[in-house]
């Protein structure tokens, strides 16, 4: 390989002003540190530490899952070195090596976001379940040793890392007792309320489980961990983050005024606040808005609080979203009746200003938190089938509203039944994961891609006309065709995907969009398969006829 040669290939017009990173020039200077034997031990660490971060960060520029993976190892194992002293370099010489191979093995396609940070908090290093499933998802993960933070080292720095991080994880071990949590409980209060974060523990009892749920801490896990659930709270923490918008909250009230109260104080916690004061403009608002949370008037002249919520249940999309009734009502049986109807709890108007607010902030980010977990796939943490033909749908109504194209993919891994046959279900499963971990870090931060059913993946890419998608396509699917993949025994195997793709504005509806690209993926299968099929002049050369 070219020594001068950078992995990167951004070009000028992806508007990215950092430098390119020679990553080979890079390792070599890890390396050179660590042979500099006249030089202090400790400087030595500490300047390998910081070339680590800064390669760090540059990986999750580049959205590297697997090098962002091996770096965070490295760093873990030199903080380790500062803390305990081994005998020699040699776990870090080995981690370097590591790190070289990945890095010449990498194949980049250019990418504008970086990596989402997963900030892990441990005493031990995270295991590879763990660094798998945070992969899988889409994370980068920064381990900070737990140790580090009990001696009351650099708690500006990590406070300004769990700041910037989206994921917060505490994993507790075996030797500690949660006495030894108080410290991140303490230092991150702040980052644990109001950000996804998750407690690992390796024990399961009331009192940890009290003290994390004290902490805002917003879910608990045990070891073994259920990996299932790991990836959909991960994903789901992903799809929640993505969303990244502010709260919706609609409110109905046949006085005009309420609305104009309520209203200034939501709008002062960037809060997307609509209020209607007739029924059945509510109704067209609460489809059309989506509210995160609905707080409706009990009593109004043209119709009971209660028959409205019963005509929002009705609606698919309204049948899960939390409704809160506002009212003076006294009757103790006539509010228990209100619950019982739909509503899912009841409150008196007189409520001070502030306690509304926090309830409503927590009842409608439970909502979201919840949609987003049935909305991801548990194998792969991906959108799951009516969660990906959703968002085509949105997408559409998008590229249609911007005069943009827009294009659909289908995936269908290449005689898995072999595989599976071959190599065992769960080889089968990790084949699924490999592709589905390919198509996640690979793509734009604002594509889709979904797990549309067992070994077919649907793919959404806005602003994207059939052409430049199957060019796209066509790289991914050359890559993933050389990389080999290692199942839990040990076997390597190799495996190709066929793909088949639509577009938009030439097919104009949901079911049209996908049964065009449905039939291309068939043509691609029964021409022999491990290709990429779409409209006829999209590859200019000669794609056969889909029918
Ligand atoms: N391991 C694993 N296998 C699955 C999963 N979902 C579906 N499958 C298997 O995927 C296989 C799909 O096989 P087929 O539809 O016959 O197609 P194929 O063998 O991929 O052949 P072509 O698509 O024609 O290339 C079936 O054997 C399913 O049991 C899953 O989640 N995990």
């Amino acid at each position: 390989m070219d020594n001068t040669h950078s992995f990167d290939h951004r070009t000028s017009s992806e508007g990215l002003d950092a430098q390119p990173v020679n990553w080979e020039l890079a390792v070599a200077s890890m390396e050179s540190v660590l042979s500099q034997s006249s030089a202090h031990r400790k400087t030595r660490l500490v300047d390998l530490l910081v070339q680590a971060e800064n390669m760090l960060m540059d990986a999750r520029r580049i959205r590297q899952p697997q090098l962002a993976n091996a770096l965070d190892r490295l760093l873990h194992a030199i903080q380790q070195e500062l803390i305990s002293p081994a005998e020699d370099f040699s776990r870090l010489i080995r981690l370097i090596r590591h790190i070289d191979r990945i890095i010449k093995n990498m194949l980049l396609i250019s990418h504008k976001d970086a990596l989402p940070v997963a900030l892990i908090i441990s005493a031990q290093e995270p295991s590879d379940v763990l660094r798998d499933a945070l992969s899988r998802a889409g994370f980068a993960p920064r381990t900070i040793n737990a140790q580090v933070l009990n001696q009351a080292l650099e708690h500006d720095k990590i406070k300004a890392l769990a700041d910037e991080a989206e994921l917060i994880m505490l994993l507790a071990q075996d030797d500690e007792s949660f006495a030894n949590l108080e410290l991140p409980f303490t230092l991150l209060e702040n980052e644990l309320r109001h950000k996804t974060s998750l407690l690992i523990s390796s024990k399961d009892s009331f009192q940890i489980r009290a003290a994390s749920a004290k902490a805002g801490v917003s879910h608990f896990l045990t070891e073994p961990l259920d990996v299932s659930r790991l990836n959909m709270l991960l994903q789901s923490s992903r799809i929640l983050d993505e969303e990244n918008k502010p709260l919706r909250v609609l409110m109905v009230d046949d006085m005009v005024t309420a609305g104009v109260y309520w209203g200034k104080h939501f709008q002062k916690q960037n809060i997307n606040f609509r209020f209607e004061s007739k029924p059945e403009q509510a109704y067209r608002s609460a489809v059309e808005m989506q509210p995160d949370i609905i707080l409706l008037d009990l009593y109004m002249p043209d119709i009971d609080g209660i028959d409205l919520a019963k005509i929002f249940r009705e609606h698919p999309r309204l049948l899960d979203v939390p409704i809160l009734f506002m009212s003076t009502e006294e009757n103790d049986r006539r509010r228990m009746n209100a619950k019982i109807q739909g509503g899912d709890d009841f409150l008196n108007k007189t409520i001070a200003i502030d306690d509304l607010l926090k309830m409503v902030r927590y009842r409608a980010l439970r909502y979201r938190q919840s949609m987003a977990e049935k909305r991801s796939d548990s194998l792969t943490g991906l959108l799951n089938h009516n969660a990906i033909k959703d968002l085509v749908e949105a997408e559409i109504d998008r590229a249609n509203r911007q005069n943009q194209p827009l294009s659909v993919v289908l995936i269908d891994i290449d005689h898995f039944k072999n595989v599976n046959d071959t190599f065992g279900h769960q080889a089968g499963d990790i084949v699924i994961r490999k592709l589905s971990n390919l198509l996640n870090t690979r793509l734009r931060r604002y594509d889709g891609v979904g797990r549309y059913g067992g070994e077919e993946f649907m793919i959404t890419l806005p602003n994207t006309d059939e052409q430049t998608a199957a060019h796209l396509i066509n790289r991914l699917r050359v890559q993933f065709g050389q990389s080999a993949i290692r199942t839990e025994n040990g076997s390597n195997m190799l495996c190709t995907f066929s793909a088949g793709i639509a577009s938009f504005p030439r097919f104009l509806d949901l079911t049209s969009l996908i049964e065009a690209a449905d039939q291309h993926l068939y043509v691609a299968k029964a021409n022999g398969r491990n290709r990429v099929v779409c409209s006829e002049e999209a590859l200019g050369a000669s794609p056969p006829k889909p029918d």
